[in-house]
């Protein structure tokens, strides 16, 4: 593992040693103000101009078909909380820097934004939790198991047939 890597693991912890007892029986390291864990419960009585729309729906697509072509044909997709230069949760920030061992293009959608999209994904991936990661349209699975891949060696294999998708040399 790089040392920036592991340096990250060690400060998802480290950062927020106030909320590490909450954060770690929650699964939570952004705890507190920075958490985007809890879903928005709908309001049957919000009138339906208030109602949260997908952005995406406007694309003629149905969400589902959304997904399946996004995993097609990007060969490296992450569903994520925030985007990759910013990510607003430590689950989905260390699957960003897992993937950016790699020299590989890293295409992300960013399910804050778009509570239908979350839906959709999570029913696509029979998964629950974000970050979700789809590797040549495979479903991978999420940060616990993007990082041990990487320990372990399987997914440079993974990797190895996208373009120059070797480990970063540092
Ligand atoms: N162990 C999980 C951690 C991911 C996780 O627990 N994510 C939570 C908090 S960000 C989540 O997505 N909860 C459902 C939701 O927010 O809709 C992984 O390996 O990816
Ligand atoms: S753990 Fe709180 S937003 Fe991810």
């Amino acid at each position: 593992m790089s040392r920036s890597l592991a340096g990250l693991l060690r400060r998802s912890i480290a950062a927020f040693p106030a909320a590490q007892s909450s954060a770690i029986a929650s699964g939570c390291f952004y705890r507190s103000a920075t958490c985007y864990s809890t879903t928005v419960p709908h309001d049957p009585d919000t009138h339906e101009d208030f109602i949260p729309t997908s952005k995406l729906e406007g694309s003629g697509l149905s969400l589902n078909k959304i997904v399946e072509q996004d995993v097609n044909e990007n060969p490296v997709m992450i569903y994520m909380k925030g985007v990759p230069d910013l990510p607003r949760c430590g689950f989905s920030s260390l699957a960003v820097r897992v993937l950016q061992e790699y020299s590989v293009p890293i295409s992300a959608r960013n399910i804050l934004e778009d509570p239908e999209l979350k839906n959709a994904v999570k029913a696509f991936s029979n998964w629950p939790t974000f970050p979700q990661i789809f590797i040549h349209g495979e479903f991978i699975g999420g940060s616990d198991i993007i990082l041990n891949m990487h320990q372990t060696g399987e997914l440079r294999e993974k990797l190895k047939d996208t373009s120059d998708g070797q480990e970063k040399v540092e």
